[in-house]
C-alpha cells in the first residue's frame, strides 16, 4: 500500500527526506517536461544537497549523452556533474563493451540519435546508421539491403527522424542472421513533452517487435533491467536501504526502484496518474511512497 504525501503535512516530508541518503531521480515527468523544469524541482535539488544528500540522475531517454545532459543541466540552472548522469544511451554502450564485450571487429546497427552515438563512440563501439544521411533517405523497398556478418547487433533508441529505411535495414539485419542481438535502449511507451504526450522510443521499437514476432525478443537495457543500477554500483557506493527512486512512470522507473531493492516515490506530474495505482487494473508496481509533484519537497526550506 502506497504512503499518499501531502502539503497539509510537511512533517511526512521531513520524515521522508531523513530517511534516504542517496536520491536517484528520473528527469523526464520528473524533473523537467522537455525543456521545460517542474515547478520546484530546480530549489528540491538545491535543498537536498544542502543536507548532503547525494543525487543521481538516472533516465531512460536515450536522446542525449551524460555530457549533453550536464549541457541541459547547466542550461537550466541546476547543479549536475557528469558522473551522475547515468542514461540508457551509457548503459547500452557499456553493455555493449562490457557485457556483450563486442569485439573490435563487429559493428552496431543504429536506430538513434547523436546522444546514443556519442556514448558508443566514448565505449570503442563501432555502428552504422544513427544519424547517417544515407539512412534519412527514402530507399524504395525493392532495393536490395545485402547481409552484413559483421551487424552484431542491432540497437533501437528513441529517434525523432525515424523512417522506413532504418526500420527495413534493422529488419533485414536481424531477419537474415539469428546470431544478430536484438537490443534496445529503453521500452517507454510514451514521453512526456512540454507540450503533452508523444511516442516513446518503446513506439520506435514496436514495428521491429511486430514484424520480427515472438521468436526475436528484445533485450531493453533502459530501466527497469538492472544495467542501469549496475553502471550506478560500479561508481557509487550507496546503501539501498537508504535510497530512494523518484520516477513518474510505474513500469520503469517504480518497477527499477523495486527491482533494486530501492525505496521508491511516484510523482504525478508526468505519464503515471492516480488512476493507474486506484483504477481498476492492479498497477504493474506499487510505489512506496506518492506526492503530486517533486516541488512538494520545497517545505523543506520551511524547516531549520
Ligand atoms: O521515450 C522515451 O525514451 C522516454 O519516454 C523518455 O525519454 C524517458 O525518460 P525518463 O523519464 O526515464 O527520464
Ligand atoms: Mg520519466
Amino acid at each position: 500500500m502506497s504512503v499518499y504525501l501531502n502539503s497539509e503535512k510537511p512533517e511526512d516530508y521531513l520524515a521522508l527526506v531523513d530517511k534516504y541518503d542517496t536520491w536517484l531521480f528520473d528527469c523526464d515527468g520528473v524533473l523537467w517536461r522537455g525543456d521545460s523544469l517542474i515547478d520546484g524541482a530546480k530549489e528540491v535539488l538545491e535543498l537536498l544537497r544542502a543536507r548532503q544528500k547525494s543525487v543521481l540522475f538516472v533516465t531512460n531517454n536515450a536522446t542525449k549523452s551524460r555530457r549533453n545532459y550536464k549541457k541541459k543541466f547547466d542550461a537550466l540552472g541546476i547543479e549536475a556533474h557528469v558522473d551522475e548522469v547515468y542514461g540508457s544511451a551509457f548503459a547500452a554502450a557499456v553493455y555493449l563493451s562490457s557485457v556483450i564485450k563486442l569485439s573490435k571487429d563487429k559493428k552496431v546497427y543504429v536506430i538513434g540519435m547523436s546522444g546514443l552515438e556519442e556514448e558508443l563512440k566514448d565505449e570503442g563501439i563501432s555502428f552504422i546508421g544513427g544519424t547517417d544521411p544515407a539512412d534519412h533517405t527514402l530507399l524504395p523497398p525493392q532495393d536490395e539491403i545485402p547481409p552484413d556478418p559483421s551487424v552484431a547487433a542491432v540497437l533501437v533508441g528513441l529517434d525523432t527522424a525515424i523512417n522506413y529505411t532504418k526500420l527495413s535495414k534493422a529488419f533485414r539485419y536481424l531477419h537474415s542472421n539469428p546470431e544478430c542481438l536484438f537490443l534496445a535502449t529503453n521500452e517507454d511507451s510514451t514521453y512526456p513533452s512540454d507540450k503533452g504526450l508523444l511516442p516513446g522510443a518503446g513506439s520506435i521499437l514496436a514495428p521491429l517487435k511486430y514484424s520480427l514476432g515472438e521468436s526475436r525478443p528484445v533485450t531493453a537495457i533502459g530501466k527497469p533491467n538492472s544495467v542501469m543500477l549496475d553502471c550506478i554500483k560500479a561508481k557509487h557506493d550507496f546503501d539501498p536501504k537508504r535510497t530512494i527512486m523518484v520516477g513518474d512512470r510505474l513500469n520503469t522507473d517504480i518497477q527499477f526502484g523495486k527491482g533494486g531493492g530501492l525505496a521508491t516515490l511516484l510523482v504525478l506530474t508526468g505519464i503515471a496518474s492516480e488512476k493507474d495505482l486506484k483504477g481498476p487494473t492492479p498497477p504493474i508496481a506499487i510505489p512506496d511512497y506518492v506526492t503530486s509533484s517533486i516541488g512538494d519537497l520545497r517545505v523543506l526550506g520551511e524547516q531549520a
